[in-house]
């Protein structure tokens, strides 16, 4: 099956000559190796790392993430045999999937939001990253809320509760000093050449279904933020429609919120931003990143190790 025209007019409109680095990524996605992060709620990256060694399973670990391993797609099923799979000390996901927890700038004591949660893989690592602070997980489908409350049993997840509702109705009531929208999307970024099953279903009117409830659950999510706090909207997508042109909607909506630049480690006065551990992390190390409309918002672009995926931090003025 063949990538659908308009996907290719899309990105070709986007991204001009680097669209063929995104093709090329698609391309070379069909050899991704296995990733996952050690849960520290429950083990540690050495425990993990013996027993990879002991399992004679090869590894690589991730230079901008401690907790974060590359498997060999080779030793897939030896992965799954692993007790460790079993107990919760690991938990498998996209590399690129573990960067908006990273961006989103927590500490201990704070009221966090995830919009969009299950299956977990980002709450979990919200509990793991930051145990103290009281995490509201939200999921509106109850077959995926089931999955969620699993994951984060099995996980050792203990400051989360779990909220099945649809986050476009949240409460106005409620107010977060952090919020991660980690947005339904096309998954555009996670096409692989070939693979049927990740082109089923992708088509036109779903990225007008999927742009639709973006622009809904970003007003939403930026109308329960609390001044002074951040919201870090994500996409597995590469298409503009669900990101850049979904933040410039929100933003003209939201004139007391604003972009918070993810790739700057300092403000015009030279003070520490919020984002500087992150934008340390972009500018040290070799994440594919794909120049897009918006400066300070990242899109990584598809490749052999890396999925498709964009991050946007906002803020509300105080
Ligand atoms: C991209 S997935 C989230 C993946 C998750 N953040 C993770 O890292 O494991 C989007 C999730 O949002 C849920 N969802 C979609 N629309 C929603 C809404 N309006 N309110 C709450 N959840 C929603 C979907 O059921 C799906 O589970």
């Amino acid at each position: 099956m063949a990538l659908p025209s308009f996907f290719i007019d899309s990105i070709a409109g986007s991204y001009g000559a680097a669209a063929s680095s995104i093709l090329e990524g698609i391309a070379q996605a069909k050899d991704r190796p296995v990733t996952f992060r050690a849960n520290t709620l429950k083990s540690s990256a050495e425990e993990v790392a013996e027993a990879l060694h002991a399992a004679g399973i090869e590894f690589k670990r991730v230079p901008w993430y401690a907790d974060a391993f590359i498997v060999p797609a080779s030793f897939e099923q030896a992965v799954w045999n692993l007790d460790l799979i079993h107990d919760g000390k690991i938990y498998l996901q996209s590399l690129s999937s573990m960067l908006p927890p990273l961006a989103l700038a927590m500490q201990a004591g704070q009221d966090i939001l995830d919009m969009c949660a299950a299956p977990g893989g980002k709450t979990t690592q919200i509990a793991a990253l930051e145990p103290q602070a009281h995490v509201t997980a939200a999921e509106m489908h109850a077959p995926r809320a089931d999955k969620l409350e699993h994951n984060l049993e099995k996980q050792g997840a203990k400051n989360v509760q779990v909220m099945r509702v649809d986050a476009r109705e949240l409460d106005e009531f409620f107010s977060f000093d952090r919020i991660l929208l980690d947005a339904p999307c096309t998954g555009s970024g996670t096409l692989i050449a070939g693979c049927e099953r990740t082109l089923k279903g992708f088509s036109e009117q779903l990225l007008q279904k999927c742009a639709r409830s973006q622009r809904a659950l970003l007003d939403r999510g930026l109308t329960v933020l609390k001044p002074g706090g951040y919201l870090l909207y994500s996409t597995c997508s590469v298409l503009p429609q669900e990101n850049e042109d979904a933040v410039a909607h929100a933003l003209k909506k939201h004139r007391d919120c604003e972009l918070a630049a993810l790739d700057k480690a300092e403000d015009a006065d030279g003070n520490l931003t919020v984002a500087a551990p992150f934008a340390e992390l972009l500018a040290q190390h070799d994440i594919p990143v794909l120049h897009n409309e918006i400066e300070g918002t990242v899109t990584v672009a598809p490749s052999r190790e890396y999925e498709g995926f964009f991050l946007a931090l906002m803020t509300k003025k105080r």
